[in-house]
């Protein structure tokens, strides 16, 4: 038989179990449409049992309803054909015929782990292990390993050319594909790795760090729904570009529960995408700024009064600077945290103001409490302590440090002179061009420190509370609901997330290490980085310390990954090339996937290098199915986004620094010697930069 007719006839065999899988997926729909209305019916009826049963009817019906539709598309995406004879398909959910027999095996349930995790040489009891693609209820691809041909029947087909190649020679959109139908094993021990404790992956450029910590938090919402999806799941990554490229895997794993944040947007109401160079990034997120930050809180406000005069029965009350400064002294001793002591500090103005009434021998002087109360109903007493003692946000005390001369005050034997020189120059542009990355962090230290406003607790509404007082019997799938929605509702600074996912967690900062600590005090964690691409250039061992407080002391689990699935073999030897500049003996993952093709490394004369750069850009749009990147050292993004102009949706310009973590079919990397000049991280920067391709990478250096 040829083997044209043997794969037509695998697809066929293939396509009947998929035409049974979607006939009793309609079959479930209906079925479940069919009991919500059942489910409604009941609860005409009145009594309380109809009631309760109409709950239970009604939440199963919708919730499986919801799960069918999300996951039609790739429903079945993999088969596995057992030593003994059983037959098992893989795929997005579990579903079950009608004598409850297994029809798809959901792919994070125990039962598929042999899917990903069976080789040639550890079969784990697997003949054959196929790889099915489908578009629109057909199948359009298989692709088979044989793992254990000694077991093999004779009439057992094995077709195609493995389907991990078929898979990444695809080309490359906008966002982040999910690769569940193609895991490695490696990859799916880490993804399998337990809930509790710190999982921690690492491993080269390209290696799916990223495609396996979207995959762990779907495993994690599926083997324990309620507790994840209750507390919720954090994922957060270095930049908005990146946490837009990653949005879609977990939706279409069917997972909406997750959040995802950038480094820049983890503060409320705060979206900051600028990058710091690296020297000034350094400082911001050194953990000496927390004392920096602890000095300013204390520090009294900007232009505020210097002393109080008040006239009272003919004689004038005075509270000189040094009195108030003590006041103040005294209300922030002991770590008392200044928007929650607000009281505090009126109640010992009053106090002082009291005793020198006093001490003044007033005439018909009333009793302490009398007194107070007149005095706070002055309103220039008022209008004093609004403008002494305000409600402070962090971003104010943050314009405070931007003022050199405090600046200085509050770093003075903290931080080296070369050291405040170089962030009275960041901060210069603070008004102008807005917080940074490295900003953020600050700010969410000196809320901390700044503490909230103490606030009468507001009643909780109740979400099933109608107008009038009248309370309408809900039933658990409206309270379902309720419950997604609560969830997307989270207020913004939610902090009790049960687990957090942290992407490139190689650029880190110590001080960002302490904000994302914040929301994960009762999570258990997973951590993915590459060390050899930081661009950390700060100290190593307060940034180890930072981190390790952040975790805790849960239980630690590993995982390195070894293969690069990303860029070809030729882009790889590049960028290999570049890291072992300053690393060696660096061990590199191996990159499977050869194209033929060697990148193309150009010096052009520096006038030309506008036009060079928007041909080669075009020339890649050209070659190429998916996207292009044009990556440019930090200073030149929008110089180069300016020669470029609009060359249509497949195109994105990055710096280096947004470039971490994403992924385009071909790169033009401009002018790479400047990345490389950066004598902190300049070759691990331009080592990530190398890494983006997968399939196509020129290089432009200037010259003269
Ligand atoms: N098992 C797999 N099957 C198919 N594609 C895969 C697999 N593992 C990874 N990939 C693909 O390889 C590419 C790189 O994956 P990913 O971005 O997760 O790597 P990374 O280790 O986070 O990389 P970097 O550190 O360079 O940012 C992605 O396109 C991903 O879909």
């Amino acid at each position: 038989m040829s083997d044209q007719t043997t794969l037509e006839r695998e697809i066929a065999v293939e396509q009947r179990h998929l035409d049974r899988v979607y006939a009793r997926l309609a079959e479930l729909r209906r079925s479940a449409a069919d009991a919500e209305r059942e489910g409604y019916r009941l609860a005409r009826v009145g009594n309380f049992g109809a009631l309760v049963e109409r709950d239970a009817m009604v939440f199963h019906a919708a919730q499986r309803r919801h799960v069918l539709d999300a996951e039609h598309e790739g429903l079945v995406f993999g088969r596995l054909d057992l030593r003994t004879g059983q037959v098992l398909h893989v795929g997005r959910l579990g579903v079950r015929g009608e004598n409850a027999e297994t029809l798809v095996v959901d792919w994070r349930a125990p039962a598929a782990a042999a899917f990903y995790q069976a080789t040639p040489a550890e079969p784990q009891g697997v003949v054959r292990r196929r790889t099915i693609q489908s578009s629109a209820e057909k199948v359009t691809r298989i692709e088979d390993d044989l793992l254990d041909p000694e077991s093999a029947p004779p009439e057992m087909a094995v077709v195609g050319d493995g389907a991990l190649l078929a898979t990444l020679s695809r080309a490359t959109g906008h966002g982040m594909r999910d690769i569940v139908a193609t895991i490695q094993r490696e990859q799916d021990e880490a993804i399998r790795s337990p809930g509790n404790g710190v999982t921690i992956v690492s491993g080269g450029p390209g290696t799916g760090k990223t495609a396996v910590a979207l995959h762990r938090a779907a495993y994690l919402l599926y083997s324990d729904r309620a507790r994840y999806a209750g507390g919720g799941i954090l994922v957060v990554g270095p930049s908005s570009v990146f946490v837009q490229y990653i949005a879609s895997v977990l939706p279409s794993l069917g997972e909406e529960t997750a959040t995802l944040h950038s480094l820049g947007s983890l503060f409320p109401g705060v979206s900051a995408t600028r990058t710091d160079p690296p020297e000034v990034a350094a400082v911001k997120g050194s953990l000496r700024m927390r004392r920096v930050l602890e000095r300013a809180v204390r520090d009294a406000v900007p232009d505020s009064p210097t002393e109080l005069r008040l006239l009272y029965r003919g004689e004038l009350l005075r509270l000189e600077r040094a009195e108030l400064d003590a006041i103040r002294d005294r209300t922030l001793s002991r770590g008392a945290r200044r928007n929650e002591v607000r009281r505090a500090a009126f109640d010992a103005v009053l106090a002082a103001l009291w005793a020198q009434a006093r001490t003044l021998r007033i005439g018909r002087l009333p009793e302490q409490p009398a007194f107070e109360d007149e005095i706070i109903e002055r309103p220039e007493f008022r209008e004093f302590l609004k403008a002494w003692w305000p409600r402070l946000h962090p971003r104010h005390v943050l314009g405070w440090l931007a003022r050199p001369e405090r600046l200085r005050r509050y770093a003075g034997g903290i931080l080296s002179g070369a050291e405040i020189r170089l962030l009275t120059g960041a901060w210069r542009s603070l008004d102008g061009e807005g917080l940074t990355i490295a900003d953020v962090a600050l700010l969410d230290e000196l809320d901390a420190l700044l503490g909230q406003p103490v606030r009468r607790a507001k009643p909780k509404r109740d979400p099933f509370q109608l107008a009038g007082g009248v309370r309408e019997l809900s039933t658990a799938a409206d309270r379902q609901r309720a419950a997604r929605a609560a969830a997307r509702e989270r207020p913004e600074d939610y902090r009790d997330y049960a687990h957090v996912v942290v992407d490139e967690s190689q650029d880190v900062s110590p001080m960002q290490w302490r904000m994302i600590g914040r929301r994960g005090r009762l999570a258990s964690w997973t951590v993915v980085g590459d060390p050899a691409q930081t661009a950390w250039t700060g100290d190593p061992q307060e940034l180890a310390r930072a981190r390790d407080q952040a975790l805790g002391r849960r239980r630690r689990y590993r995982y390195e990954l070894t293969t690069n699935y990303r860029n070809s073999a030729e882009i790889f030897a590049v960028a290999a090339a570049e890291i072992h500049r300053v690393h060696p003996d660096l061990a590199l993952p191996t990159a499977v996937r050869s194209t033929g093709v060697a990148p193309v490394e150009r010096t052009v004369p520096v006038t030309d290098l506008p036009a060079a750069t928007a041909a080669a850009a075009r020339a890649l749009l050209a070659e190429v199915e998916g996207t292009v990147g044009v990556i440019t050292p930090v200073p030149r993004r929008d110089e180069v986004a300016g020669w470029l102009g609009d060359l249509g949706a497949r195109l994105q310009v990055v710096t280096s620094l947004q470039a971490k973590g994403m992924e385009y079919d071909g790169v033009v990397l401009v002018a790479p010697s400047e990345i490389r000049a950066d004598p902190g991280s300049g070759v691990r920067t331009l080592y990530v930069a190398l890494s983006r391709a997968t399939q196509r990478l020129t290089t432009l250096d200037p010259v003269g």
